[in-house]
């Protein structure tokens, strides 16, 4: 039949081609158009699969076997029946026996009776009218946990699904919700159980969990969005007693950026840690709950009362500064020759030289008066989180402010001098102010602003210094209009401030990027330091000593642990090739890539 059909085409094809080439011999301009179009390939090609398709639909295929599954544990239960099956019975035995073929003949059979369709179990006929709400879930546990936390009515004795962690085994099944009632579990009834009965049946549940629930009516599916938070406290929650699961909280050091994916409970929060592996997010305390475990805290630190959260737990004075054991009587008497190597190449290097540096070693240094509210642990304790969001500066915008911090000696003046002498059309630090008389040789401006001391305190009443101090009678400084005229410039302002000033240097207009220098080992400072000369207040030029390495290394770990949540890069003070090199990148990226940032330096003025 199918034969006869494509011969027919083809006859037919044959015949119209015949006739057209006859109408062609006559001259026949239409003629010959058509002509082309039937001989064209495509109309051939075209005429070919139609005939394939009729021949197909005419010899419909026929499964060789509509039930191989059924076959196969024939044969399975016919071998288990052999008293001694021989070696090819046993391997046959096994091929069918594998999960594999198994799958693959279930499948055989499913396409060969075109059954695709779910097979759902009859529903009983004594069914009770508010059953028709009743759901029955079942999860493959895979060795996952569960990922849902249940809450019990204190007055009904009803276990409840509390909240549901986002990426955990609940959550990608789509089919449990926080407020769905839990009727059955593995066919236990919940009724009259205790929670911990029942976490104790999901535990020892393998393989599958079967739950019937009743849906919460009032569920809402809206997806939250996430907001991203920058921790400023530690959170351990194997040490919390009120976390609901302590098994489903995350712990987070301060400075570590969450992704809170659900802040729908006003107590607990889910959240992830940035960057990303765990698919599932962990419970963390909401800001409110952890202001007030702060605020417990801050009362029970005296008798050692909760260790969960850790803010700040290194003492206030964390410079272990050796010359700060010289009396001011001492300093008096020593003078130094002002004249130091703060000009190369013809660049002037403001803001290092010597008067400038032993102010900034000395005591007397203060902050901003300002800033007196913003002391870190005060900070954490009306935020313990802070909302943050990516920032990437527009290249018309001035650059973000770069702030160094570092323990005295570790080597924040030699990168940042470094640093500014490898470029000095790209980086500049700020000009000082002082109080001192201008030298001959000297303009103001360039090594130091030079103003009268009425000037300088006025300045101090305005708030328009990040620090200050007195030296040797005369007060010197960093202000804010010396940043902002770098920055203006179009230049990279750097500077290097005592950690406690960062509070004040933290604006939307500056938006600082903050690095911390950070000190190696006693062992590896006493090898890099061999050549390093320090300068204190009773010595130039001095070589760095055995107490001086052990010092560095402790106040650089004491200043990390102390403010690390400020810090948006760390950078080892190792090699001092590799160091400047690190900062130079680290810079780079901070001015050109996108950086977190507090929202609210991003936000644009209403
Ligand atoms: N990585 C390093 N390897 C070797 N020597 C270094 C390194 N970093 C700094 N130094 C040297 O250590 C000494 C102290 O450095 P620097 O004066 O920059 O310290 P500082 O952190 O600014 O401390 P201070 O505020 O006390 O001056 C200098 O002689 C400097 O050349």
């Amino acid at each position: 039949m199918t034969q006869v059909m494509e011969d027919a085409v083809c006859e037919v094809l044959s015949s119209v081609v015949d006739d057209v080439n006859h109408a062609v011999s006559r001259n026949i301009g239409g003629a010959e158009l058509l002509h082309e179009l039937l001989s064209a390939p495509w109309l051939r090609a075209l005429l070919q699969i139609y005939e394939c398709l009729v021949q197909f639909e005419m010899s419909t295929p026929t499964p060789i076997l509509p039930y191989a599954s059924g076959l196969s544990h024939e044969i399975m239960s016919a071998i288990q029946k052999v008293h001694r099956p021989s070696a090819e019975a046993r391997e046959l035995y096994s091929l069918l026996s594998s999960p594999h073929i198994q799958a693959l003949l279930s499948s055989q059979d499913s396409v060969a009776q075109s059954d695709y369709d779910p097979v759902l179990p009859p529903l009983p006929d004594d069914m009770p009218e508010d059953e028709e709400a009743m759901r029955v879930i079942c999860l493959v546990k895979n060795n996952q946990p569960l990922g849902a936390t249940i809450r019990r009515d204190e007055e009904t004795g009803e276990i409840f699904i509390a909240r549901v962690i986002h990426g955990g085994l609940a959550d990608r099944s789509g089919l449990l919700h926080p407020g769905d009632l839990l009727v059955e579990v593995n066919g236990n009834p919940v009724v009259g159980l205790e929670p911990e009965q029942l976490i104790q049946i999901l535990i020892n549940s393998q393989g599958t969990i079967l739950f019937k629930v009743i849906p919460d009516a009032g569920q809402s599916s809206g997806s939250q969005t996430s907001v991203f938070m920058k921790a400023m406290v530690d959170y351990c929650p194997l040490q919390d007693s009120s976390i609901p699961c302590p098994d489903a909280g995350m712990a987070f050091s301060r400075g570590d950026v969450l992704e809170v994916v659900d802040q729908s409970d006003g107590h607990w929060w889910q959240a992830r840690k940035l960057p990303c592996s765990a698919a599932c997010a962990g419970l963390i305390p909401s800001a409110s709950m952890l202001k007030s475990k702060l605020k417990e805290h801050w009362w029970c630190q005296q008798l050692q009362g909760h260790t969960c959260i850790r803010p700040y737990s290194v003492p206030e004075d964390d410079r272990t500064h050796a010359e700060d054991k010289h009396t001011v009587a001492e300093l008096e008497e020593i003078h130094f020759d002002e004249a130091d190597s703060d000009i190369t190449d013809g660049i002037y290097l403001a803001g290092f030289r010597r008067s400038f540096r032993l102010w900034q070693r000395t005591s007397f240094r203060k902050r901003r008066q300002s800033c007196t509210s913003c002391l870190p642990s005060s900070g954490a304790l009306s935020t313990p989180y802070e909302e943050v969001a990516l920032y990437q500066r527009p290249p018309q915008e001035n650059h973000r402010l770069i702030i160094l911090v570092g323990a005295a000696k570790v080597g924040v003046n030699e990168l940042r001098k470094r640093l500014i002498k490898l470029n000095p059309s790209t980086f500049q630090g700020p000009v000082p102010h002082t109080s001192r008389p201008i030298r001959a040789g000297e303009q103001t401006g360039r090594e130091y602003n030079f103003v009268t001391k009425e000037l300088f305190e006025y300045m101090v009443c305005n708030h328009r210094f990040v620090e200050y101090g007195e030296y040797k009678g005369h007060l010197y400084g960093t202000s804010t209009d010396a940043i902002d005229e770098v920055l203006k410039r179009g230049r990279m302002c750097i500077i290097d401030v005592e950690p406690h000033s960062i509070q004040s240097l933290r604006t939307k207009k500056l938006k600082p990027y903050v690095i911390f220098i950070k000190a190696l080992s006693p062992d590896r400072l006493r090898q890099t330091r061999r050549d390093a000369r320090t300068i204190t207040n009773c010595t130039v030029n001095r070589a760095f000593t055995e107490e001086d390495f052990v010092e560095l290394e402790e106040a650089s770990r004491l200043m990390e642990a102390k403010y690390k949540q400020l810090f948006d890069s760390v950078l080892v003070n190792d090699d001092l090739q590799d160091a400047c090199m690190q900062l130079c990148s680290v810079i780079q990226t901070a001015q050109h890539e996108p950086q977190w940032i507090p929202v609210s330096w991003s936000q644009t003025d209403e």
